[in-house]
């Protein structure tokens, strides 16, 4: 955790616990999407070591068995902020198996759709809210209420769908409010947070950038410098642009060329960062150095190691040229880790197989003793994106599909050469350029071109050719855990196959891409 002061100490902040149901982000999601700022830790989370006091709690749905020996259990001591509670599905049987133990597995799952009838209309939970559809996702349940509970809603299928304390502000409900097939969970999220914890409404970015910048000053104190890596993406954009508003040159960025950046990226990064924000910026030219490094190599896996462990050794190398004017050591180390990469490190959550490693570049930098400053990371993709809106970054810049750290090295198929990341630049601006030009980019998440190293006989005048391929890949997604490739019209298609074809030495054949993920990736290696 960054150092300073906590933004949960600023914001009224819901606390919500994760028992590691694969919902739990949607709950903080749903909240902040209603102005109400929300944090999420694993449910085993000591409420003393906490360092804030929430407006409210809610306790998640998970897949264990409260009865079962190894199931995860809340700190009692949330019984004692005094503050409303809610448990979801497997939060409510844990409220129940606190308060009688009458948990158990029911008859039938309950998966799917079921018809939520509100018993008790005059409940604040259920305000501006009628009979309607909820989410189900359950094989336990309760046997009978809980000690000192009563009963506010039903299902067909769960006689306690929704109950809550004779005295107290603790709820429980069987079904999902944080999934969107529950038709008025959004409003039963909001009625708990601000009918019941009368949570402010006043998470805006508007709001974030002040005590953002001033939070960053506090830590930064007076004269101490600071270096981050900057790629041009998003993240790390808006991350320095708020970095240089609260200390100006102070503020050292460093974007590695590494040779595989699209075309002219380094140069127009430069212009825009520098001259159009005012981010004290260098570039530093190891493209060479990385080339040499990824020569003869062709395993994807290889490539991103080679790259990754290159960037912090060429990183380093710069981060000691500079001298601070204080005469001091550079002190602290800004990365733009987003809230799903907080989530990620803290859910409760067993471990899933590695398919390919994302090494976010510039989080391997441990051994270099630096604090570190992470603006972003309560923050989720849209939050960062409106941020930078209202920073008076470029709207393209802000809307720019994400760009993987190894870059055009695992989209050159193959040994990477300059010459083959040359075809592929060149083919891939071509494509991104005709994407802008029929207004498409903003509905595609993420498009690309990859040069496959297989020959094809082609003709062109008269004389036969004798090239390679290049594949197009364009995917929707809301999270990139799971994509759809786009369906372009023909003729933009056709369009794009030709002028690839005619403009770029090299190139035989064009393909698109029309697999899913799963069971495709995104990118190809
Ligand atoms: N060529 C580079 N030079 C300097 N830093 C880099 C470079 N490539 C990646 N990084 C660092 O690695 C981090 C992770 O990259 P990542 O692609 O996840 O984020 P981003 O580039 O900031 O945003 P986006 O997700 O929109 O591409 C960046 O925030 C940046 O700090
Ligand atoms: O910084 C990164 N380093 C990597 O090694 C890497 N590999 C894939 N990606 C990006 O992650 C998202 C999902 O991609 P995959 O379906 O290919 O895993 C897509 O957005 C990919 O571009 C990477 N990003
Ligand atoms: N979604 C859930 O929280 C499920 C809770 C519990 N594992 C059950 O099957 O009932
Ligand atoms: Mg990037």
């Amino acid at each position: 955790m960054a150092a300073g002061e906590q933004v949960s100490n600023i914001f009224d902040t819901i606390l919500v616990l994760d028992f590691g149901s694969q919902y739990s982000h949607l709950i903080t999601r749903r909240l902040r999407e209603f102005n109400i700022y929300a944090e999420m830790l694993p449910c085993t989370q000591k409420i003393s070591e906490l360092g804030w006091t929430p407006k409210g709690v809610i306790l998640s749905g998970g897949p264990y068995s409260v009865y079962a020996e190894d199931a995860p259990h809340v700190d009692h001591a949330i019984f004692d902020l005094n503050v409303p509670i809610l448990g979801i599905c497997y939060g409510m049987q844990e409220l129940a198996w606190i308060n009688g133990k009458q948990v158990g597995r029911g008859d039938k799952r309950e998966y799917g759709p079921a018809t939520l009838k509100v018993i008790d209309n005059s409940n604040p939970l259920f305000k501006g809210m009628n009979d309607s559809t909820v989410w189900m996702s359950h094989g336990d349940k309760l046997h009978g209420l809980p000690t000192g509970y009563k009963t506010i809603a039903v299902s067909d299928n769960s006689p306690y769908c929704g109950i809550v304390h004779e005295t107290k502000a603790i709820y429980g409900i069987q079904f999902h409010p944080e999934v969107t097939h529950s038709t008025q969970g959004k409003t039963l999220l909001k009625n708990f947070a601000v009918e019941l914890c009368h949570t402010k409404q006043n998470w805006t970015m508007e709001n974030f950038i002040d005590t953002e910048i001033n939070r960053i000053r506090n830590l930064v104190g007076p004269t101490a410098e600071v270096i981050g890596a900057v790629s041009g993406g998003v993240d790390s954009t808006v991350a320095s642009k708020l970095m240089t508003e609260a200390i100006g040159d102070r503020f050292h960025a460093i974007l590695v060329d590494n040779g595989v950046l699209r075309l002219n990226e380094a140069a127009n990064v430069k212009k825009t960062l520098v001259e159009g924000l005012g981010i004290n910026l260098d570039v530093v030219d190891a493209s060479e150095e990385f080339l040499t490094k990824l020569k003869g190599v062709t395993d994807p896996e290889k490539k991103r190691k080679i790259i990754g462990n290159t960037f912090i050794h060429v990183f380093e190398r710069e981060a000691e040229k500079i001298k601070p004017k204080d005469g001091k050591e550079i002190q602290f180390l800004l990365q733009g880790t987003l809230y799903p990469d907080v989530i990620e490190s803290i859910s409760f959550k067993g471990p899933s197989q590695t398919i390919k490693t994302h090494h976010n570049v510039g989080g391997l930098l441990e051994n270099m003793k630096l604090k570190l400053i992470e603006p972003l990371r309560e923050l989720f993709k849209d939050e960062v994106r409106h941020l930078g809106e209202l920073l008076g970054i470029p709207h393209d810049l802000v809307w720019r599909h994400p760009f993987p750290g190894p870059g055009i090295a695992i989209r050159v198929l193959g040994e990477v050469t300059k010459e083959q990341v040359e075809i592929a630049r060149k083919a891939d601006n071509i494509y991104i350029e005709e994407i802008k030009k029929a207004g498409l980019y903003n509905q595609i998440s993420q498009a690309f071109a990859c040069l496959l190293p297989v020959k094809s006989v082609g003709v062109m005048g008269d004389q036969r050719t004798y090239d390679q391929v290049i594949a197009l890949r364009a995917i929707e997604t809301t999270d990139f855990m799971t994509a759809d490739w786009f369906p372009f019209e023909h003729s933009f298609l056709k369009k794009v196959a030709s002028r690839i074809v005619n403009e770029v030495d090299g190139v035989a054949r064009v393909t698109y891409d029309i697999t899913s993920k799963p069971p495709a990736t995104v990118e190809w290696e």
